[in-house]
């Protein structure tokens, strides 16, 4: 289990050091309009599982729209608190 503030940190280590194998690093260098249509495709998901799902398929599919949602937020160089101002 992880916090969202510890995947933002564990993603930004990434982006920096950029392992081999990193899932994150590859969609960071496939840019920003690929990151979007990702987060378009897992928002949908997020939808049909909330409609159609258990309660723990949508709260996956939520997880993985948070997480491309944060790969979106390191390709624009946005920090947590540049979202957070907004809430
Ligand atoms: N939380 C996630 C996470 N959620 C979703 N995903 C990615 O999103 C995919 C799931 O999306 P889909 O269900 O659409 O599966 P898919 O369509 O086959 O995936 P695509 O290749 O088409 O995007 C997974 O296969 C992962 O590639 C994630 N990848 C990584 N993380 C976290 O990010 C950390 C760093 O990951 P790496 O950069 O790969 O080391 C990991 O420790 C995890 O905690």
């Amino acid at each position: 289990m992880k916090s969202f503030e510890a995947l933002f940190s564990e993603l930004s280590e990434k982006a920096a050091a950029r392992p081999a194998g990193s899932d994150t690093v590859a969609r960071l260098d496939a840019g920003v309009h690929t990151i979007g249509k990702k987060i378009v495709e897992e928002a949908a998901e997020v939808w049909m599982a909330a409609e159609h799902e258990s309660d723990e398929a949508c709260a996956e599919e939520i997880s993985q729209l948070l997480y491309h949602l944060q790969v979106l937020m390191l390709a624009k160089g946005m920090t947590l608190e540049d979202v957070y101002a907004h809430l």
